[in-house]
């Protein structure tokens, strides 16, 4: 029998809400991820999977709950992604623009930017990424190239932490659905549906 105890987690969430205009956003949400692991939040639009990413890159508090443990360190300068895979250029346009390269950056499609975002993403080699709605824009082979890419970081020891409404195949993933914060009302679509009627 061995006494080795199993490894700290890198993150440790541990019943976190957030509360945004006296709205519950979040509610008890706990999560761990290990170096090398990857988390998959899923929810519909309006859900908090980007509150939940901004919290975690420390942009703003839980109302009640703990964010990244001690071992993480609270810098944000480990983290990379969210912004980058945000809008239609994150914040690289102002740069690419210092360097003459404006004009090309928008003439680009929406899915050839967001290649020049995972791009950009692997240049500035960070621990944790930290990706909002990666793969929107991008085709099936963009999508397996985003897969790519997370699986050769992880190897690495890096940790992965992506939030989606599309599905993304990642290998041994933990995967947290955040409940919906407006659930539509059940039509009768929905009732012959889920009686088998
Ligand atoms: N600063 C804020 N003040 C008030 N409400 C906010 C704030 N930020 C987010 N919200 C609300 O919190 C909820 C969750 O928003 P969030 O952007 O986290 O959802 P999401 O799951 O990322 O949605 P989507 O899939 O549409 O990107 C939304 O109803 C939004 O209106």
């Amino acid at each position: 029998m061995s006494l080795r105890k199993p490894p700290l987690p890198r993150l440790l969430l541990n019943n976190i809400s957030c509360m945004r205009n006296a709205q519950q956003i979040l509610r008890h949400v706990n999560a761990t991820v290990h170096d090398g692991g990857a988390l998959v939040l899923m929810g519909t639009n309006g859900s908090g999977k980007t509150t939940f990413l901004r919290m975690l890159a420390g942009f703003s508090k839980p109302s009640a709950g703990q964010t990244p443990s001690k071992r993480s360190s609270q810098s944000s300068t480990m983290f990379s992604g969210l912004k980058s895979l945000e809008g239609k250029m994150g914040n690289s346009l102002p740069a690419l623009e210092l360097m003459g390269l404006g004009r090309l950056a928008k003439e680009l499609s929406m899915g050839q930017r967001k290649r020049l975002q995972l791009a950009r993403l692997l240049a500035i080699d960070r621990p944790i990424w930290l990706l909002d709605e990666p793969s929107v824009a991008l085709d099936a082979d963009g999508v397996k190239l985003l897969e790519y890419i997370i699986a050769e970081h992880r190897k690495k020891g890096g940790m992965v932490i992506v939030a989606t409404h599309l599905p993304i195949e990642i290998e041994d993933a933990t995967y947290l659905g955040l409940p919906p914060r407006f659930p539509r009302r059940m039509t009768s679509i929905d009732m012959l549906d889920r009686f088998n009627i």
